[in-house]
């Protein structure tokens, strides 16, 4: 694991964004796409700031070869203000004005009843949505690189401390309907899947996040789902700004 910090966010955008055309570049090395799963939260704001604002990394950037999926994504329709689909598309897509890379959306025709959303007490529908999702990966289910949020609780992905999706064994992507963030009903990759990855990255801005990250960083027997991700063999790095480090005593390093 390592530790990058930035003064500030506008630092934090531009190290995660030379990281991410690093990774983009040895992935097309070797294959013709790019592979790479996106989180919600502020992840589009930094993703935008990092990738299309600053001319010089933007023409590094070969969208047109990016395979976009989403770690986690909430049972509601694509323009849904909760879908993370729809905020990858509004924050990041839409600014693109050649070049757009393929983003793969969940299964919204298996969305039904009342407003879009799948009936509250049919959870096979869900499953059926994160079992859709799951054919639509890669099919060895390797990603060139996973990008990551950490919640202020440690949860990521839709993964959140103590909740039984965290003894998931085989599935790749799974359903939760008891999300304790709402909404309550959403897809997440599991373990097994990040655990293939070729690289994660998380990215976790503020004061609010300092608490969060020193159990992270320091408690070796944390149980937190970004813990957990964090301990898993391979290469995970961390892209914070000084302040959600305050307090903690993290040793880190400029990317
Ligand atoms: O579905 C969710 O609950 C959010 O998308 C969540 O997983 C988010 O990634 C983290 O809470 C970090 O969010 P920030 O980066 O905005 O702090």
């Amino acid at each position: 694991m390592v530790v990058y910090t930035s003064a500030d966010s506008a630092g934090v955008a531009t190290s995660v964004a030379k990281y991410i055309v690093n990774a983009q570049l040895n992935a097309l090395k070797t294959k013709k796409t790019f592979t790479i799963a996106v989180s919600g939260g502020s992840m589009g704001k930094v993703l935008k700031a990092g990738l299309i604002d600053s001319p010089e990394i933007a023409s590094q950037v070969q969208w047109d070869k990016w395979n976009v999926y989403l770690s986690d994504e909430r049972l509601v329709p694509l323009d849904h203000e909760d879908s993370n689909y729809g905020l990858f598309i509004s924050l990041v897509v839409d600014h693109l004005k050649d070049a757009k890379p393929s983003v793969h959306p969940i299964d919204v025709s298996l969305l039904t009843g009342e407003n879009g959303q799948v009936d509250g007490s049919d959870a096979a529908k869900d499953e059926s949505i994160a079992e859709a999702y799951a054919k639509v990966l890669p099919s060895d289910g390797v990603f060139d690189l996973i990008l990551l949020g950490c919640g202020p609780d440690g949860h990521t992905c839709s993964l959140f401390p103590g909740h039984a999706l965290l003894e998931e064994k085989s599935r790749s992507v799974a359903s939760i309907r008891d999300s304790p963030k709402p909404p309550p009903r959403r897809i997440t990759f599991t373990l097994p899947l990040l655990a293939k990855a070729e690289a994660i990255a998380f990215i976790a801005e503020g004061a609010g996040k300092a608490p969060v990250l020193e159990e992270i960083f320091n408690d070796p027997s944390s149980k937190l789902p970004c813990k957990i991700v964090t301990d898993l063999d391979l290469p995970v790095s961390w892209f914070v700004n000084d302040a959600a480090l305050q307090g903690t005593n993290v040793i880190s390093s400029k990317y």
